[in-house]
């Protein structure tokens, strides 16, 4: 990446300015490119992560669960589960993901006898909104909607309001033949079945459409991937063996001040394990934190101090960094000893996503912006104006460090509650037009895509290489923005 010097436009190595800067300082110019279509640019990540795009779900208990899981891994992006979640439920959330369809989502299976209310409360766990009644052999008999289920009393069993006119597509079907399908039927989704007529799962129209797009993110069985994160305290090395026996295919060590003694002694005493995944470690915003972290036996070092939407680090301490110049120091010392880093936090724009890959990050984390999709685990709610949100909380909030701590004594309980770093609800509102991971995921990518053939590049490696980047006031930032209403 080369600076652009203001008024000359010439390239320059080191920054214009003498402070630090955040996303929005930034912006890019063209150059000239030889990447023919937006589509042939190859996002995939050079870390050892398997991610086919770059983007990493962050380990938070609002944000990144099994749903969130199957669903990104199947686009090519990868899922921190927290360290928060107990072994056995991570253990079980791996062997479910490896388990998923690489190109069929997750059905909801019902009963004939299920009721309405039973398909009400679960239709909202998919972006799709749709539920398959099945019978004892799994083979389906209807599907049911929102539409089906308005207006009728919420005992009613299934049976009597389902549609029965169905349009069901063969399991391997190609994506395109389907969306084909899908497209001349005007249907927007279709149950998929084995050869013996069994649910297999759900392909929509869109989701057919994403697979001729995207490649999932795979092991070396071609099984979708997952990563699980562990924390700096206890038997750290025990935990990361049990989540190496369950399956996991990145290991994360991640502690909110990442260059700190007892961190490094968790890096060695994992990297002791010989993982045979990659080994995440963080967080640092310095340099020195990553020949530290790299020198205690990492191999991916994550980035950020207190950029995250629930993180409250910055107002408390006055600590952190502004990200862009954190993951620009960070990424130039990795690349010296042969590594990379994931920008972690501080995500809100495609754009973003764009800058940290140009500042040199492998893969770009982000937590809060995906808590308020149909994905996350959280349960759906509805605000008084109608709007639909979900509830999400910072991993060092009040909220998170009770449960973290629920087995400690009550006088480490109160000690630790006292170091409060997040804030513990905000609403995460769902975008009506963008309400599904996927659909949020399409704008990124889109983004992304279109920002390295800007920049000339076909790949992550070139984009971080030939990005020209410039300094803009908050007025520069401004103009950029799209205006929904007429000046006056
Ligand atoms: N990226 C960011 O900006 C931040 C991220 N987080 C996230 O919150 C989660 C919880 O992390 P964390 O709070 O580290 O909790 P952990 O439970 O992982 O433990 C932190 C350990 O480090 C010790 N420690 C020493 N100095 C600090 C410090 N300045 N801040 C925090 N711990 C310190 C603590 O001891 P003792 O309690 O005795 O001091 C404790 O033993 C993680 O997911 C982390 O990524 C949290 C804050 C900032
Ligand atoms: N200081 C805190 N940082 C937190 C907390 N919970 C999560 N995080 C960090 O934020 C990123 C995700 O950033 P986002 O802007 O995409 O939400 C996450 O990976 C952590 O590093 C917290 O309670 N305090
Ligand atoms: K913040």
């Amino acid at each position: 990446m080369h600076f652009l010097e203001p008024g000359t436009g010439r390239r320059v190595e080191s920054s214009p300015v003498s402070h630090d800067l955040t996303y929005d300082d930034v912006f890019m110019v063209p150059n000239r490119s030889a990447v023919g279509s937006r589509q042939d640019v190859d996002l995939s990540s050079p870390d050892g992560s398997g991610t086919t795009i770059p983007l990493v779900v962050a380990n938070m208990t609002a944000v990144a669960g099994r749903r969130m899981a199957e669903t990104v891994a199947r686009r090519g992006g990868l899922v921190v589960i927290p360290q928060d979640i107990p072994i056995e439920v991570v253990a079980d959330v791996t062997a479910w993901v490896k388990q998923r369809h690489h190109v069929l989502d997750t059905p909801i299976v019902l009963a004939p006898t299920q009721t309405v209310a039973d398909a009400l409360a679960l239709l909202p766990k998919r972006a799709h909104n749709a539920g398959v009644v099945v019978d004892e052999d799994h083979r389906p008999l209807g599907v049911v909607t929102d539409a089906d289920l308005s207006g009728v009393d919420r005992f009613t069993q299934l049976s009597e309001v389902m549609s029965r006119d169905l349009l069901l597509v063969a399991a391997d079907i190609d994506p395109r033949a389907a969306f084909n399908k899908l497209d001349a039927a005007n249907r927007r989704y279709a149950p998929a079945v084995d050869e013996e007529g069994r649910l297999v799962g759900i392909l929509t129209r869109t989701g057919a459409l994403r697979a001729t797009l995207y490649a999932p993110a795979t092991d070396a069985r071609g099984r979708l991937r997952v990563a699980a994160a562990v924390g700096i305290n206890g038997d750290i090395a025990g935990k990361a063996k049990q989540l190496l026996d369950a399956g996991v295919d990145t290991l994360v060590v991640d502690t909110a001040h990442g260059h700190q003694e007892s961190m490094l002694n968790a890096v060695r005493a994992v990297r002791a394990l010989d993982p045979g995944v990659p080994l995440v470690a963080g967080n640092v915003v310095s340099a020195e934190g990553v020949r530290d972290l790299l020198a205690a036996g990492a191999d991916i070092i994550k980035v950020g101090v207190g950029p995250g939407a629930m993180c409250t680090t910055r107002m408390m301490t006055g600590v952190g960094r502004p990200q862009f110049s954190a993951v620009l120091e960070c990424a130039a010392e990795a690349r010296l000893h042969g590594k990379h880093v994931w920008a972690d936090g501080g995500v809100r724009h495609p754009r973003d996503v764009a800058m940290a890959l140009a500042a040199g990050a492998s893969n770009v984390m982000i937590g809060s912006w995906f808590a308020g999709t149909y994905e996350s685990p959280g349960d759906l709610q509805q605000a008084a104006d109608g709007r639909l949100y979900k509830e999400s909380f910072g991993m060092a909030s009040a909220r998170a460090v009770r449960n973290r701590t629920s087995e400690e004594s009550a006088y480490d309980r109160a000690r630790k509650a006292l170091f409060e770093e997040g804030i513990s609800t905000s609403r995460m509102y769902l975008d009506p037009a963008r309400p599904g991971v996927e659909d949020l995921i399409d704008s990124i990518i889109a983004g992304v895509r279109s920002a390295c053939t800007y920049a000339g590049a076909g790949t992550l490696e070139e984009f971080a290489d030939k990005a020209v980047v410039g300094v803009q006031s908050a007025a520069g930032y401004a103009e950029g923005k799209p205006l929904h209403a007429s000046w006056n």
